[in-house]
C-alpha cells in the first residue's frame, strides 16, 4: 500500500530553521490536515515531499522508497500559487503539463477532456490562462494536478478564489479520491476547511509537530468543553456570561451561540442562565472543542489570532 512518511525532516534556510525534526505519515485513503500559520514550515515540508527541496536531515520516504524523481511521477501538488502558462490555451496546457508526467498526447487529452467535463469548464478549452478569472484558473491548475492519475496528493489552499458552489464541487471530487485510496495533503489555514474534511491531522508551529493524530482522537483528548445553544429570545445573557469570564464566544448569530467553558464553570450555570433568560431554549449541547479552539489552546490565542487573520485575508 503506497504511504507516505515523514521521518525527522530538517530544513534550514541560513540561521532559519524552517522545519525541526518533523515526522508523521500519511495513509491511504485518508486525508491528513497540514495546519499551522504563516512561517509554520508547511510549504518547506510539502518541498520536501514533492522532491523539490531536499531535507538537510531526515528522510521522506513514499512507498518505502526514499523519494526522488521517480515519485514525482506519481504525486500531485497543487501549489498554492498557480503555476500555470497564462498565455497558453487551457486545454493545450492541460495536455503538455500531462505529457511532462509521462502521458501520452492522445491519453492527456482524453483525461483533460474528461476532468474539464467533471468541471463543467468545457466551454474554457480554447481560451488562454489569462483570460480566466481566479477561480476558474484554481479549477485548471486542480485538474493538471489529477491528469497523471497519482496516487499520493497534496493539496495546498485548495479552494482559495472558489465560490461556494465550486468549492463543494472540489470538496466532491476530493471525496471521490480519497474513497479511491489515494493517500492525501490538505494544506490549510482555515480550520473549519480542515475540520470537515480531514481524517488526520498535523498541526505545525514554528517549524515544529505541536499536535496530531486522527481527527477524532485529538478532539477527544480536550474532552467536551464547548456548548452548542439555540434558543428563541433575548440573548444579552451570553454577553453576561463572557463578562462575567464564564465563557469565550466561539461563533454568535441571533439564534444560535457556540461557547467554551471558562476552567471552572460548570456547565449547569449556563444552562440555567439559559433556560432563565431566553423565550425558549430548544438545543442545548455539550461538544468537543471545535479545531480552532484545541488550536488556541495548544499554540496560544496570539498566534490563533494571527492565523484567523491570514485566513480572513485568504478568503477575500
Ligand atoms: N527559500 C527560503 N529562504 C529563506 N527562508 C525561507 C525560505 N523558505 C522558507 N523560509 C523560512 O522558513 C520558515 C518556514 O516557511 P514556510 O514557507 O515553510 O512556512 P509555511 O507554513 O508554509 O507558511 P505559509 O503559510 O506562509 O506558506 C519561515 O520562517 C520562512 O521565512
Amino acid at each position: 500500500m503506497a504511504h507516505l512518511e515523514v521521518s525527522r525532516v530538517t530544513k534550514r534556510y541560513g540561521n532559519t530553521v524552517a522545519v525541526d525534526d518533523v515526522s508523521f505519515s500519511a495513509e491511504p485513503g485518508r486525508i491528513l490536515g497540514l495546519l499551522g500559520p504563516n512561517g509554520a514550515g508547511k510549504t518547506s515540508t510539502i518541498r520536501m515531499i514533492t522532491y523539490i527541496a531536499v531535507p538537510d536531515a531526515g528522510a521522506v520516504r513514499y512507498d518505502g522508497r526514499t523519494v526522488g524523481p521517480w515519485s514525482q511521477q506519481r504525486m500531485g501538488y497543487l501549489p498554492e500559487e498557480s503555476g500555470l502558462y497564462k498565455r497558453l490555451g487551457v486545454k493545450e496546457q492541460l495536455v503538455y503539463l500531462g505529457t511532462l508526467k509521462g502521458l501520452s498526447r492522445a491519453t492527456a487529452a482524453d483525461r483533460a477532456d474528461y476532468w474539464l467535463d467533471r468541471f463543467d469548464a468545457t466551454d474554457w478549452a480554447d481560451m488562454t490562462t489569462e483570460e480566466l478569472s481566479k477561480g476558474m484558473q484554481q479549477k485548471i491548475q486542480f485538474i493538471a494536478t489529477l491528469l497523471h492519475d497519482p496516487s499520493l496528493l497534496i493539496f495546498d489552499e485548495p479552494f482559495s478564489g472558489l465560490d461556494p458552489i465550486n468549492a463543494d464541487l472540489l470538496r466532491d471530487i476530493i471525496l471521490e479520491l480519497r474513497r479511491d485510496d489515494r493517500t492525501i495533503l490538505f494544506a490549510s489555514h482555515r480550520m473549519e476547511q480542515v475540520e470537515q474534511l480531514c481524517d488526520d491531522i498535523c498541526l505545525m508551529a514554528e517549524g515544529d509537530v505541536v499536535l496530531q493524530g486522527p481527527l477524532r482522537d485529538v478532539k477527544a483528548q480536550f474532552g467536551q468543553n464547548t456548548l452548542v445553544l439555540e434558543f428563541d429570545g433575548d440573548d444579552a445573557f451570553i454577553d453576561e456570561l463572557v463578562t462575567a469570564g464564564q465563557v469565550r464566544v466561539n461563533t454568535r448569530s441571533a439564534h444560535r451561540a457556540e461557547l467554551t467553558l471558562a476552567d471552572g464553570t460548570d456547565a449547569r450555570q449556563v444552562l440555567n442562565r439559559a433556560l432563565d433568560r431566553t423565550d425558549e431554549l430548544y438545543r442545548y449541547e455539550r461538544v468537543a472543542p471545535p479545531l480552532n479552539e484545541i488550536f488556541v489552546e495548544v499554540v496560544g490565542e496570539a498566534e490563533a489570532q494571527r492565523m484567523r487573520e491570514e485566513a480572513a485575508a485568504g478568503a477575500a
